[in-house]
């Protein structure tokens, strides 16, 4: 992994706060609300959970709070930008380059790519020089235990193979705001385990501010927090000492 770098001393700091975000969409004549005025925070070295049934706007929050997706009202404060949304579409495409991890259900793979060059390419855009990114590349890869697979393209791992490689694409650009949306959903459990005690090693041993949707109640035992959302509304905001020898079974 490449050095543990400042951000692991900020255990604590907040790293991305949201106030009053308000995000609609336009289905034809009608128009729905679905983060209703959300103020929102999530600190360096915690694992926070955004939970919510089907629909309650937990996917539109972390798209708001990551660059993605622009709210119509509110803004949010991340790492050293007092508000995201105020910077130049381009700024915010770099803001993400530069200190955001996205893992996601689907894995998100390039499937011509070997698990080496997934990690290395990114690491590329961001500029980093071909051995640095080599070296990088395998020592995340070897961290999420794939150093024996590296050289397999998406079609030749499993389902929870293809989301540690998503994972290790993650951790090697050593990120400040991770964001997960149900990463564990597509797995069975032994793999979601797997995929749960990595983004738990992210918050802990890199610092990183963990931000991960999920339906799955089982992934409680993990976080440091657990923030509720219903109909686009934080309904509890409640922290919580993680267990981390928790397992899930099925
Ligand atoms: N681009 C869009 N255009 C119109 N409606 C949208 C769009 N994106 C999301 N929605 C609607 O906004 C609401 C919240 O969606 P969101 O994906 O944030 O929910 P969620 O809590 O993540 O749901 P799930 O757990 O099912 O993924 C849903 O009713 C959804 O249909």
């Amino acid at each position: 992994m490449t050095p543990k770098s400042t951000i692991s001393g900020r255990h604590g700091e907040v790293a991305v706060a949201a106030e009053g975000l308000i995000k609609r969409f336009k289905t034809g004549r009608t128009t729905i609300e679905v983060l209703k005025g959300v103020d929102f925070d999530a600190r360096h070295g915690d694992l926070t959970m955004v939970m919510g049934p089907s629909g309650s706007g937990k996917s539109t929050l972390i798209a708001a709070l990551s660059g993605l997706l622009r709210p119509d009202e509110g803004k949010v404060a991340a790492l050293d930008q007092p508000n995201l949304w105020k910077l130049s579409d381009g700024k915010i495409d770099r803001f993400r380059l530069e200190h955001c991890g996205f893992i996601f259900q689907g894995f998100n793979l390039f499937p011509a790519l070997t698990a080496l060059q997934q990690v290395t390419t990114v690491l590329g855009y961001q500029g980093a020089e071909k051995g640095e990114a080599r070296q990088r590349a395998k020592a995340a890869l070897e961290e999420v235990g794939l150093g024996p697979r590296m050289n397999q393209r998406p079609s030749e791992l499993s389902g929870g193979e293809k989301q540690r490689v998503a994972i290790a694409r993650c951790l090697a650009k050593n990120p400040q705001l991770l964001f997960a949306d149900e990463p564990t959903s597509a797995l069975d459990g032994e793999n979601g385990q797997v995929v749960v005690r990595l983004l738990r090693r992210a918050a802990t041993e890199h610092g990183a501010a963990v931000v991960c949707v999920t339906h799955d109640p089982r992934l409680e035992a993990w976080a440091d927090r657990i923030i509720r959302i219903e109909d686009g509304r934080i309904l509890e905001d409640q922290r919580r000492t993680p267990d981390p020898n928790a397992t899930l079974s099925h």
